[in-house]
């Protein structure tokens, strides 16, 4: 089933045009990233999934209907949530179940049960001002789902992490990833890659990509010769060539050219290797890797 499909969705800011004519769509249980470097749209995306801020063109629609109450269908996290400090981890979570009209009985079961999916249970009775960053952001979740929601929706959940946290926020949502389904921003490709079976790469409001791994590496990786030799500042020039190779990257003496084509491209390096007479370390074919193809969109 498809839980949400966007269609032409569009925002202008006076003359800017920040998010551009977007399609894509994701499917119940599925886990799906927005990826894509800052300022690409993705919060001005998900500001637009909830109803935050006015769409200017293109239809939302959940379950395939236009919405008018989103929130008991979808769970947030915004990017930098920003909880009373006064509160307990557990008086949060009763007012946020409140907010979404949970009745007071199921709330309190509720609230036990997200306490302990996030692992917080002998800390709900502590004050938030006393919690680290990685409690307050496992809080942040265990708040989005209090009401069950059919759709979490996080902005930069692990972003702001430090490599402990972040590693105790993806497990966490690995967890949550087989009950629920999710769409998350990030411009870190890992936590992406690790997540979800689909992934949307987003730059200046263009969606460039769309699609499960395995799609967006065979329909984009392209194959790349890795060159090793001695003063490669003085050959590696001599390696453009607009009708065969896409792209050179040299660092120090190794250097990685992109080709378009495998035969024409290897048998086009062979000649130029013989011809400069190069004393090569090491002359390899690689494919592209999601991360090569992420930075090549990107840039
Ligand atoms: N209220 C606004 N008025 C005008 N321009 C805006 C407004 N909000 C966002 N923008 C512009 O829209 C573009 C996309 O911003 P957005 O915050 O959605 O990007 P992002 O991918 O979430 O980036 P980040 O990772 O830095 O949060 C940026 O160029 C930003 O300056």
């Amino acid at each position: 089933m498809i839980m949400l499909q966007v269609n032409h969705l569009r925002k202008q800011y006076a003359d800017k045009e920040v998010i551009k004519d977007i399609d894509f769509q994701i499917n119940q249980d599925e886990c799906a990233a927005l990826l894509g470097p800052n300022g690409a749209g993705k919060t001005t995306i998900i500001k637009m999934l909830l109803g935050i801020t006015k769409p200017s063109g293109g239809e939302i629609l959940f379950e395939g209907h236009r919405q008018d109450k989103i929130r008991h269908f979808i769970g947030y996290l915004p990017q930098h949530p920003t909880f009373y400090p006064w509160m307990t981890g557990k008086e949060l979570l009763a007012f946020m179940g409140g907010l979404s009209g949970i009745d007071k009985p199921a709330l309190s079961h509720r609230m036990s049960e997200m306490l302990e999916l996030v692992g917080l249970s002998k800390d709900g009775d502590k004050r938030i001002v006393t919690y680290s960053g990685g409690m307050k952001q496992r809080l942040g979740i265990a708040q989005a789902l209090i009401h069950e929601p059919k759709l979490l929706i996080m902005d930069e959940p692990v972003s702001a992490l430090d490599p402990l946290g972040r590693r105790d926020m993806l497990e966490l949502l690995k967890m949550i990833k087989k009950q629920t389904t999710i769409l998350f921003s990030t411009h870190i490709l890992h936590d992406a890659e690790e997540l979800c079976n689909k992934i949307f790469i987003l730059n200046q409001g263009q969606l460039l990509v769309n699609g499960s791994i395995d799609q967006i590496l065979l329909q984009n990786q392209q194959p790349i010769f890795i060159i090793q030799a001695p003063h490669a500042n003085e050959w590696a020039p001599q390696l453009v060539n607009p009708a065969v190779v896409e792209s050179i990257t040299q660092n120090e003496n190794l250097v990685k050219v992109r080709v378009n084509h495998i035969d024409q491209g290897r048998s086009w390096l062979l000649d130029t290797i013989h011809r400069l007479k190069l004393p090569i370390q090491k002359f390899e074919l690689v494919q592209e890797s999601l991360e090569d193809i992420f930075m090549r969109m990107v840039k």
